[in-house]
């Protein structure tokens, strides 16, 4: 096996490789900024000739034209440089734009696909910093980094060869410090490699913090853990620039040695080069010449010197990035999977059970049961005992460790996920607005509804009443999370939403929690007959005895197990567990 820095280190480059690669959607921009590159290198590279030229072939001869016509040439040479500098990162930056473009499609298209399982381990803040802080890594590497250590790597290729035409000891001196640069750099960013993922991942615990509280606001007021909070965030503050400042530490335990060479190789070639000019073997025009090359060769060493931390940083975001992109998706369409169309009614759970992933104890056992077509079933149990869990599996959001779930006889992984959750509504026990008006969330799933669709709807999650008495009615907006509309609101306008899709299996889990008993004995009538009509079977979960007892069959789940079904009246006979909840119950109401 790997020693876990050498995997990282591997995985890295990796990344990036991948990042070149594509790059390939964007070939013809990319050229154009190789080409402008090239142009710029030739351009910069024939500016020193020209000096050699005015100094050699006019001033030492006292040739005025000679003098004036390389002057001229040098203008033109720095019109040519500024236009392919442009150039070069006029087109380097559009491309840039368009890799972080498909990265972040890519990746949010990703986390649209990955499994209940992912998202249950995934940190929110983690997957919005890769999306936004390591995708903009990403961007600057391929928009700035890149073509500065192409163009460099060009330039001290082309340098090279010029010089050691032109004088090739004083070459060799000169180039010396080409390697020596060479080996610091490549040291640098095999040694903080792995300081630069840390310091993204510390960035992204940064946000956690921020995250929680953004949303958790009332609840740290209420507890005044304010300056218990900010102390938190304080802590990963300081270790975030702590962490960062490793690095510039790093960076200028490696620098100073590149200026030192940088400065040494000047003094050797001015000593070497003046003493050959004195002895007649270098005219003065060419020690001038090569003296400005001598620029041209440190730049480029200090450009790729400067990249360097760049790079070691992007490679570190894209593996990161391609963690996301590459996860597994655990709940896939099988190759030759169906689609549903119609539902009969007959949902069959045979010897179900079912581990979370990663948790030691499984929260389903052997669950067994089998719907009758346009049964409402009520799943009844203390809090905990697996109810949200038996209705997961339904839609697939988790695929069973053990037994099956079929509907009419047919396995659920048989079906296309598309067309087996389009066809199930389900009203989550915790509910979810996204920004926009009252009515875009109730048409959320079908966008184009006509108004009287959605008032529909409305009327019978008992909420249209109050949305009417609203300034403006169904046009009023709500903020991302529905701030400003009261639990048991937020909750009927989750289940308007959900009755208006086409749903043929209806799943409420413990969607009226939140509503008082006389609205949700309400909504419940009003949900009996529509259900009758559109629904195959549906399935309600509930705490409240009152709100199951007209269910054709109550399912009494106790520690993961099914451990009674039967009605009401059966129940009452049958299940002590059942008598237990109904007589706390019965108490609960009479204390109050
Ligand atoms: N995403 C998850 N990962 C791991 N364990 C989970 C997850 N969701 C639920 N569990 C565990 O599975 C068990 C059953 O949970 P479930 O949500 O199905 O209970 P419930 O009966 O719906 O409870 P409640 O009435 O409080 O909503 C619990 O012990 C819970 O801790």
């Amino acid at each position: 096996m790997l020693p876990q820095s050498e995997l990282t280190e591997n995985s890295s480059m990796q990344a990036i490789q991948r990042v070149l690669v594509s790059l390939r959607n964007y070939r013809w921009i990319s050229l154009g900024a190789l080409l402008s590159l090239l142009l710029l290198t030739v351009a910069n590279a024939i500016t020193p000739q020209l000096f050699r030229w005015g100094i050699d072939g006019g001033i030492v001869q006292q040739n005025l034209q000679i003098v004036l016509y390389s002057a001229a040439w040098m203008v033109v040479a720095a019109i040519a440089r500024g236009l392919f500098n442009f150039g070069q990162s006029y087109w380097a930056e559009a491309a840039s734009q368009g890799v972080a473009y498909d990265l972040r499609n890519k990746i949010f298209s990703k986390i649209q696909n990955l499994s209940f399982s992912y998202h249950d381990k995934a940190q929110t803040s983690q997957l919005l910093t890769r999306v936004t802080s390591d995708i903009e890594q990403i961007r600057t590497f391929v928009g700035t980094s890149l073509i500065q250590v192409i163009g460099a790597v060009v330039t001290l290729v082309t340098i090279a060869v010029v010089l050691l035409i032109m004088n090739w000891r004083l070459a060799l001196i000169t180039l010396t410090v080409v390697p020596i640069s060479g080996w610091l750099m490549a040291r640098f960013i095999s040694r903080n490699d792995r300081l630069f993922g840390q310091i993204q991942q510390q960035l992204g615990d940064l946000n956690a913090v921020l995250q929680e509280n953004l949303v958790g606001i009332r609840v740290v007021k209420a507890f005044v853990r304010e300056s218990a909070e900010r102390s938190r965030y304080t802590g990963l503050n300081n270790g975030l620039v702590t962490a960062n400042m490793r690095t510039i530490d790093a960076i200028h335990n490696t620098f100073p040695f590149i200026f030192l060479l940088s400065n040494l190789v000047t003094l050797a070639v001015f000593g070497y080069g003046g003493a050959q000019v004195i002895g007649q073997r270098f005219s003065i025009g060419e020690l001038v010449a090569f003296n400005s090359y001598l620029v041209l060769v440190l730049q480029p060493i200090l450009l790729i010197g400067f990249a360097a931390p760049a790079i070691a940083q992007a490679a570190a975001s894209a593996q990161r990035v391609y963690e996301v992109v590459d996860a597994a998706v655990e709940i896939r369409d099988r190759t030759d999977a169906i689609e549903f169309k119609t539902c009969g009614g007959r949902i069959t759970f045979e010897n179900v059970s079912f581990r979370y992933p990663g948790a030691t104890t499984e929260a389903l056992k052997d669950v067994s049961f089998e719907t009758k077509p346009k049964e409402l079933i009520a799943v009844l149990g203390m809090t905990g005992s697996g109810k949200s869990t038996v209705m997961n599996l339904i839609p697939r959001f988790y695929d069973v460790t053990n037994g099956s779930i079929r509907i009419d006889g047919r396995d659920v992984r048989d079906f296309t996920l598309k067309s087996l959750r389009a066809h199930i509504g389900i009203v989550f026990q915790e509910t979810t607005l996204f920004s926009g008006t009252l009515r875009e969330n109730i048409a959320y799933a079908k966008p184009n509804a006509p108004l009287a669709e959605v008032i529909e709807a409305a009327k019978t999650a008992q909420i249209h009443d109050f949305i009417d008495g609203l300034p403006d009615g169904y046009e009023t907006i709500v903020g991302e999370r529905g701030i400003g509309l009261s639990g048991g609101q937020k909750q009927r306008i989750a289940i308007a939403r959900t009755l208006l899709t086409d749903y043929s299996i209806l799943i409420l889990d413990d969607s009226t929690s939140a509503v008082d008993a006389k609205t949700a004995a309400q909504i419940q009538a009003e949900l009996d007959n529509l259900m009758r009509r559109k629904a195959c079977v549906t399935f309600v979960v509930a705490q409240r005895i009152s709100t199951v007892k007209n269910a054709d069959r109550i399912l009494l789940i106790d520690k993961g197990r099914l451990v009674a079904q039967g009605s009401h009246e059966q129940l009452m006979q049958t299940s002590p567990l059942y008598g237990a909840i109904l007589e706390s119950q019965v108490k609960a109401k009479e204390n109050k």
